[in-house]
């Protein structure tokens, strides 16, 4: 308990370097669930009726959810838990020294400032992908991180494939396009503390993905807003579900039939929040450019070739830790 009382969010007030000002605040005013967020059903038998649903989610919300997607939801549920003893468990003093760490990076609320206000996170960060290769520097406590987080991952990475292989046929994109656009997965958990006052604080702020696509569990507390015709709306919480999102990749081999749309996250008073992104990324060395297959006079180009490690220094994608993440090989 004692232990507890220390932790940076253990406090009566929002401190005034986690305010953000008054248009980037979530504020008071309720948000709605947004009920139009497809939850597509992937265990049914109608691949072309799936396809479908994924392609128009795709193109008018840029965010859905799959449900029947084959991960049992104890691995899901196990992988959470584990993220929250990790986050618990942390002492604020071993989040202090993160820099001396190989293979993964912490980032709690003191570094991660963005517009000059801080976060009101945790947040931890590794490779994914190829397993055996990145797992052995994974964090070691909780002493089953390693077992539960691995299975989760490979869970995951059969699932993303699925999807994207199911949108390529959408597109008409030859099969296996993204056989070699998806082999970095990089996992993203965020811990948001319950904050005195969710209305001047944010989890994250308003971004895109900079993935081809991002899969996201988020339990059963919600805090996860989209924008959708320019007014923010909650998804759901929905169980054993994941959200997928298209990131900024897809949209430019989709040349802008996909959307990446912008999102946040929220806090909330009466309990913390933990969700697990994974982003499915290209690699570092590869071009992402419109597919050629969709192109024609009528269908020019509308986003230029780029190499991904190109589009990710520039935009400084995944945070100050960036360059860290692209070399970290
Ligand atoms: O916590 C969430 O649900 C959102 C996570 C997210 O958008 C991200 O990590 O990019
Ligand atoms: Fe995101």
């Amino acid at each position: 308990m004692e232990k507890h009382n220390t932790k940076w969010f253990n406090i009566e007030c929002v401190p005034h370097c986690f305010k953000f000002p008054q248009e980037e605040r979530p504020g008071d005013a309720p948000i709605p669930i947004c009920n139009k967020i497809p939850v597509i059903d992937l265990g049914k038998s109608q691949k072309n009726e799936t396809i479908k649903q994924l392609l128009q989610a795709g193109q008018e919300f840029g965010f859905f959810q799959v449900i029947n997607h084959g991960i049992p939801e104890n691995v899901a549920t196990q992988t959470l838990s584990t993220f929250e003893e990790f986050f618990n468990n942390m002492t604020d003093e071993e989040k202090v020294n993160v820099a001396s760490r190989k293979g993964w990076i912490f980032t709690g609320s003191q570094e991660e400032v963005k517009n000059g206000v801080h976060l009101w996170r945790d947040n931890i960060k590794h490779r994914c992908h190829p397993l055996e290769k990145c797992m052995q520097s994974w964090p070691d406590k909780p002493a089953t991180y390693r077992e539960v987080v691995g299975r989760y991952v490979a869970e995951i990475r059969m699932l993303s494939l699925t999807i994207l292989e199911l949108i390529c046929q959408g597109l008409g994109i030859e099969s296996g396009y993204f056989n070699e656009q998806s082999e970095v997965q990089l996992l993203s958990a965020n811990n948001y503390p319950a904050c005195p006052d969710p209305s001047l604080t944010l989890g994250i702020l308003k971004h895109l993905d900079p993935s081809l696509i991002t899969i996201i569990y988020q339990g059963n507390v919600s805090g996860l807003q989209v924008l959708v015709d320019g007014k923010w709306m909650c998804v759901e919480t929905v169980p054993n579900a994941f959200v997928v999102n298209i990131g900024n990749q897809l949209e430019i081999i989709s040349n802008g039939k996909l959307r990446s749309v912008e999102h946040r996250a929220v806090t909330n008073s009466k309990e913390a929040r933990t969700s697990i992104a994974i982003f499915v990324n290209p690699t570092p060395n590869s071009t992402v450019e419109p597919a050629k297959v969709l192109l024609n006079d009528s269908n020019p180009p509308l986003y230029k070739s780029i190499l991904y490690k190109d589009f990710i220094n520039a935009s400084k994608g995944f945070g100050v830790h960036t360059d860290v993440i692209q070399n970290d090989s």
